[in-house]
């Protein structure tokens, strides 16, 4: 009999993780402490933007695989349960919040049947899954703890949790492993790599990737700095050091930054880690990463104040993306909104269009005036800033929107638009790390 699995902390994790297990022929129970979040999952709806994910999500509601319940007391059933709750990071500090995790174990561990194993999912500081599972031990020594951190990048979650490029478990013995390569059967069939760790090693491999992602980008946005002092151009620096495998092309993106609800809050959480291990110095540079990156908000606010002028008060600023990457409706410490905020803080008059994120942005920051139309957006605009390169920006004709605004001057926080067709148009184009003459 296929096993049944359960799902604590439905969101952009847990509901993927959720409806992409049902998916493979397992019964899957999601549960969530906000109830109108569960409500909306039952009726087949996916209370945040993820492509592809709602669809198969109704279907796997119809297939009466996937259910969803805010009472706890329902996952007693199930064989398996993956904690996909939130750890953010804590208000006043740079650790990670640990208070969902630790009450999700809580609630959980007495309802686990002899045999059954909890795993955690969650991005979690060294040290947190044995912490857990010697709790999980005390109050129900009949049940186990697995970890196995997740990789998906929201946009593509459901392919990702579908095909992950590698599964990694942090197991203590052989038989949470056995049980975990029965819920991957699917992948280890297709030959995804499988790899067995201890768990501080598993809990390190997910903020260690991320670490190294953060510094990719911020090494490229470094570059960008330097390229801008120097009249050089860092998208063809990209280019030309990315065809170097051992490099490699991609997250060579230069722009204004990395956001969202990991890479910021994890690389801090790791040094916070990092530092009460006594190994603070080892992950020093992650200091200079986080700074380069919030630097970049600064360069492109600073390209505002010089073509407009320094005082801001009553420019009329637009402002295109607020999500904190195409194809997700996430406003985590999105980098466009933040300038956006900070503009607007400035005295400018600031609208912000988004093709998914107004609710979200909008709840984050409700004095920010926001525009469902991309021509609203733009009327009388003194300049135009392109910071989250959703397609529909590329697509949008430099020649017809020249006539709505006030001065036609785009600056380019994404190096995502065509600055050849803009510049043709009559634009005065701005980016980051390339050269910002006429
Ligand atoms: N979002 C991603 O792309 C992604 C990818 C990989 C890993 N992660 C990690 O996964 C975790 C979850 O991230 P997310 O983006 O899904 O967060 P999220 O805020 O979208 O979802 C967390 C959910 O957990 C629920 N929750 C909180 N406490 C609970 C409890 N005690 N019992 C049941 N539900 C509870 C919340 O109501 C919320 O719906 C984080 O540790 C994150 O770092 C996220
Ligand atoms: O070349 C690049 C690539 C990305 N970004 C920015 O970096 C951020 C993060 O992008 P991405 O990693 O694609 O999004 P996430 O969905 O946050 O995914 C990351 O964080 C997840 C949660 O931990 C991990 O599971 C994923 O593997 C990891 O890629 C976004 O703001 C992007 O705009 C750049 O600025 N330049």
């Amino acid at each position: 009999m296929a096993l049944k699995l359960s799902v604590i902390g439905t969101g952009y994790l847990g509901a993927t993780h959720a409806a992409c297990m049902a998916s493979l022929g397992f019964d899957v129970i999601g549960f969530d402490t906000e109830a109108s979040k569960i409500e909306l999952l039952s009726k087949g709806k996916v209370p945040f933007y993820e492509p592809g994910l709602e669809e198969l999500l109704s279907e796997q509601i119809k297939s009466g695989r996937l259910t969803f319940t805010n009472n706890v007391a329902d996952l007693a059933d199930a064989d398996v349960h993956f904690i996909c709750v939130g750890t953010p990071q804590i208000k006043n500090g740079n650790a990670a919040d640990l208070t969902y995790v630790n009450s999700a174990l809580e609630a959980i561990a007495k309802l686990v049947k002899p045999g059954g194993l909890v795993v955690g999912k969650s991005t979690v500081p060294v040290g947190t899954a044995t912490k857990l599972r010697n709790r999980l031990l005390e109050l129900n020594p009949k049940a186990d703890l697995a970890w196995n951190p997740e990789f998906l990048r929201e946009g593509f979650a459901v392919e990702d949790t579908l095909r992950p490029n590698r599964l990694v478990v942090g197991v203590v013995n052989d038989s949470a492993e056995q049980i975990l390569k029965e819920v991957y059967a699917t992948n280890l069939k297709d030959k995804t790599p499988w790899v067995r760790a201890d768990l501080p090693t598993a809990e390190l491999v997910k903020v260690a990737a991320n670490s190294f992602l953060a510094t990719k980008i911020s090494f490229i946005n470094a570059m960008a700095e330097i390229c801008e002092a120097a009249g050089g151009d860092v998208t063809v620096l990209a280019k030309a050091i990315g065809y170097d495998p051992r490099i490699g092309s991609r997250f060579l993106q230069a722009g204004i930054g990395f956001g969202g609800g990991c890479l910021p809050k994890d690389i801090r959480a790791f040094m916070a880690r990092a530092e009460e291990l006594g190994a603070s110095q080892a992950v020093e540079f992650l200091k200079e990463i986080d700074a380069i990156n919030l630097r970049a908000r600064q360069r492109v606010i600073e390209l505002v104040r010089k073509d407009l002028s320094d005082d801001l008060q009553g420019k009329k600023v637009a402002i295109l993306g607020a999500a904190f990457k195409p194809d997700s409706d996430d406003v985590r410490d999105s980098p466009a909104l933040d300038i956006a905020a900070q503009i607007q803080a400035a005295g400018a008059v600031v609208t912000v269009h988004d093709p998914k994120a107004i609710a979200n942005a909008q709840k984050r920051f409700p004095a920010l005036n926001f525009a469902d139309d991309v021509n609203a957006t733009l009327k009388d605009a003194e300049i135009v800033l392109h910071l989250t390169e959703w397609k529909i920006y590329q697509e949008i004709d430099p020649v017809k929107v020249k006539s709505i605004v006030k001065n036609p001057i785009v600056i380019d926080g994404r190096n995502a638009l065509d600055r050849h067709l803009w510049q043709s148009a009559g634009w005065k184009f701005r980016a980051l790390g390339r050269s910002n003459n006429e």
